[in-house]
């Protein structure tokens, strides 16, 4: 049902047979509870169409003109709603007599939104419950609003301590597991990251709780067009403790769209550790002459094409960006508009370009598990077997950038994924062919502590406040 229906507005007009009048009467009743129903209706998108969270809800709530408290209260509903769903439906499943695959998926959304609102909010819950039921009455009729409710005081009966502590005691002999369950990750991720990390204690706790909290809003001041100190002050944020091109914002930062040094093309949001990474590409010790071709292999949607761009024009040189997608292409060329860079759409294992580039980035497709925090729903949909195929794409196109790349050019290897199938293992693969030497990616992350032992530089949300990027700095022999 669309949204507009829903409220039962009238619809555009459409071609063909005129629709019988309308009948005169009282106009459709202002909605009661505009934050939860936008919450509701996110999530429902969500589930039911594979929508993004975090593009619908700022659409909804611009739609529905839905700002200050509810606007707030809205986004922290879908978003802590939409991370936390493994955990709420393991709670609401102990709550349901038939099992949770026989609950309505428009029923399971709501059931969720309240079981989210009586375990993790300070809401009352006679208004989490009342609300939620509102909510499913309107949505998927009364018979159910009285399931929804029993269902609902199931839940609240308990808090999040002691269900999790009833859960626990069934999973006891899997401490991954607990852990997992606890800071609302599937299992395998917390899997991933425990390798990753070398540990399943307190380091591997800490980053998965990092991985459930929101992350701040992080700028990038163009290199060469404002200084960090300058966007700052501008902003209100502060200075980035390891990009010199980084700006964080204060939480609850007012409309970024609305700020004028964004829409002027002075700054852009970007991650720091996406910001450290590209700077990287650009730093990296080259050997022989030259430093004037560089290629961006994976650039769309082009946020380190930004920083390559606007570092090359301070250098004077020029880049190539290839991305596949003819529509991520097309950001990518928004994105760098002034700047000294060609974009082209081509396949980056084959790109059909002339070799001999001094440096190239490749930004490679991978799972995102580097990124979690910012797509909420995204830990529950991800499955371990999309590793595979882009392990073996990862590969090609690395493959494809040692063919571009001209003796002593550089390789920066990088995928927002700490996965180490995704990482060290695609780098081990080409260094046993013996094309390039490693480099110690630390020595290009100058001030940023905790980098390990090297050569590759895996940043974390815990550790550094980034989104966990992996970078690895080759040179072809
Ligand atoms: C991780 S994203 C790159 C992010 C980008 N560098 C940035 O900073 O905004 C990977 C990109 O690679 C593109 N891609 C996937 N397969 C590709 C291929 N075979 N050749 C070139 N680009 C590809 C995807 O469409 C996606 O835009």
């Amino acid at each position: 049902m669309t949204d507009d229906r829903r409220r039962g507005r009238s619809q555009r007009p459409q071609r063909g047979p005129r629709p019988a009048p309308r009948k005169q009467g009282p106009k459709a009743p202002p909605v009661r509870d505009p934050a939860r129903r936008v919450a509701f209706d996110t999530l429902r998108a969500v589930s039911e169409r594979d929508a993004y969270a975090n593009l619908i809800l700022p659409e909804l709530l611009r739609r529905r003109r839905i700002t200050g408290r509810d606007a707030a209260l809205a986004t922290e509903l879908t978003y802590g709603t939409a991370r936390a769903s493994g955990l709420l439906d393991a709670i609401i499943g102990r709550c349901v007599d038939r099992g949770l695959d026989t609950v309505d998926a428009v029923v399971l959304d709501a059931l969720r939104l309240g079981a989210y609102q009586l375990l993790r909010t300070r809401i009352p819950p006679h208004a989490a419950v009342a609300s939620t039921v509102d909510l499913v009455r309107e949505d998927a009729g009364s018979r159910v609003a009285g399931f929804a409710n029993a269902v609902l005081r199931r839940v609240g009966e308990k808090d999040e301590q002691e269900w999790l502590a009833e859960l626990e005691s069934e999973a006891a002999s899997d401490p991954l597991a607990l852990l997992a369950l606890r800071t609302s990750h599937p299992r395998w991720v917390a899997r991933a990251f425990a390798e990753s990390l070398g540990d399943k204690g307190d380091d591997l706790r800490a980053a998965l709780e990092a991985d459930d909290a929101r992350p701040a809003v992080h700028l990038l001041a163009k290199p060469g067009q404002v200084s960090a100190d300058e966007l700052a002050a501008i902003t209100g944020g502060d200075v980035a403790p390891y990009s010199p091109y980084g700006v964080h914002l204060p939480s609850g930062a007012g409309d970024l769209a609305q700020s004028d040094v964004l829409n002027e093309g002075l700054a852009t949001v970007q991650d720091e550790g996406s910001q450290l990474v590209a700077v990287a590409a650009t730093k990296a010790p080259l050997s022989g002459q030259g430093d004037e071709r560089w290629l961006d292999l994976c650039a769309g949607p082009g946020g380190k094409t930004v920083v390559l761009g606007c570092l090359a024009q301070v250098s004077g040189a020029t880049v190539d960006a290839v991305e596949v997608a003819e529509h991520r292409a097309k950001l990518v060329r928004e994105a760098v508009d002034d700047l000294p860079v060609t974009v082209r759409v081509a396949d980056g294992r084959d790109p059909g370009l002339d070799g001999g580039y001094d440096r190239v980035l490749v930004d490679a497709p991978c799972s995102g598990l580097g990124a979690l925090r910012r797509r909420p729903e995204a830990r529950w949909r991800k499955q371990p077997g999309d590793i595979a195929d882009l392990t073996r794409l990862q590969a090609e196109l690395l493959a494809s950038a040692y063919r571009l790349v001209r003796p002593g050019g550089v390789v920066t290897y990088v995928v927002c994924s700490p996965h180490l199938a995704e990482t060290e293992g695609v780098i081990a693969e080409a260094a046993r062919r013996g094309e390039a030497d490693v480099l110690d990616a630390r020595d290009l992350f100058p001030g940023v502590p905790d980098l390990g032992n090297g050569p590759f530089v895996q940043l974390w949300p815990h550790r550094h406040g980034t989104d966990a990027m992996f970078c690895a700095v080759t040179r072809k022999r």
